[in-house]
């Protein structure tokens, strides 16, 4: 693992397109270190994929440069299509990254596979046929998969699309874990909260310009309602243990009076 604190991915007046016309946006700067977390925000269409997919390699920025210490494990947007693979053989194939086209995985790469499956909690998919598994369970598949690379650098597009809560927490908290292991992370999303629980960075993708800061610095309800159109709140309340926790809510729910914010759990 590189030590704490070596920057692990970063961006220098970086600017992507995909015609001529138009720049999806230009001089985006920023460095991940060993051991942080930046999570991009922004609207739909403001360009998150794409610097996603610069950042992993996958797209050339038309200008500036991005640079890597290792290569990434790499979880794309999930989509419909599957094909018919077992779950355990698609992780499997996060240990083909590096490897010739035609070099067999061994026994430790089948551990290594096992392993991520494991810490991911999908080790009872591990025989099922991709094309059988729910969107959920597929989005599962492609972070233990990224997680099998054994990389320390992970880039992830909306790893939480599709997950139910239970799902949601249990990527957040591994996301959160691995990052507390040194590894390096960067993932879109469209939930402030996510980005809140996992990320000590944000940058914010719109109108062709990607603003960096503290998670703190930029998760604010007033740029966050600024950002999405919408009335943002952030809301104080004890969770189930009596810690106090704050979350991020739109401010599109039914009034209540009067307004009464209980613990999650607490009854009553
Ligand atoms: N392959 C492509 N060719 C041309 N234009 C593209 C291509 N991929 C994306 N775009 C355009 O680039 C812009 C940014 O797209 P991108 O997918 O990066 O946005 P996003 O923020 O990830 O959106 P969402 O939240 O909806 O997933 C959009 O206007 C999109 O239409």
């Amino acid at each position: 693992m590189p030590s704490r604190g070596e920057t692990m991915l970063s961006f220098a007046a970086v600017g992507c397109r995909y015609s001529r016309a138009r720049w999806v946006f230009r001089n985006a700067s920023f460095s991940i270190a060993a051991g942080s977390t930046m999570a991009i925000l922004g609207p739909n269409g403001s360009g998150k994929t794409t610097l996603i997919r610069c950042a992993a390699g996958l797209l050339s920025p038309r200008e500036g440069s991005v640079t890597r210490n290792a290569p990434p494990g790499y979880v794309p947007q999930s989509h419909g299509s599957a094909f018919a693979y077992t779950a355990f053989d698609m992780v499997l194939m996060g240990r083909a990254q590096g490897k010739g086209w035609f070099q067999q995985p061994n026994s430790s790469d089948r551990a290594a596979a096992g392993a991520a499956m494991e810490r991911v909690g999908i080790s009872g998919l591990a025989d099922r046929l991709l094309p059988t598994l729910s969107g959920g369970e597929r989005q599962l598949v492609l972070i233990a998969r990224a997680m099998a690379t054994g990389s320390p650098l992970l880039i992830l597009d909306e790893p939480s699309t599709g997950l139910d809560l239970k799902n949601q927490a249990r990527v957040l908290g591994l996301l959160r874990d691995l990052r507390q292991a040194g590894m390096s992370l960067l993932l879109s999303t469209h939930h402030p909260d996510h980005a809140r629980a996992v990320a000590d960075q944000v940058a914010i993708v719109q109108n062709g310009g990607v603003e960096c800061g503290s998670a703190p610095e930029m998760l604010t309800e007033s740029r966050l309602s600024a950002l999405y159109g919408v009335p943002v709140s952030a809301v104080d309340y004890l969770d189930a243990a009596g810690r106090p926790v704050q979350t991020i809510v739109t401010g599109l729910g039914e009034p209540t009076n009067p307004v009464v914010h209980r613990p999650v759990g607490g009854g009553g």
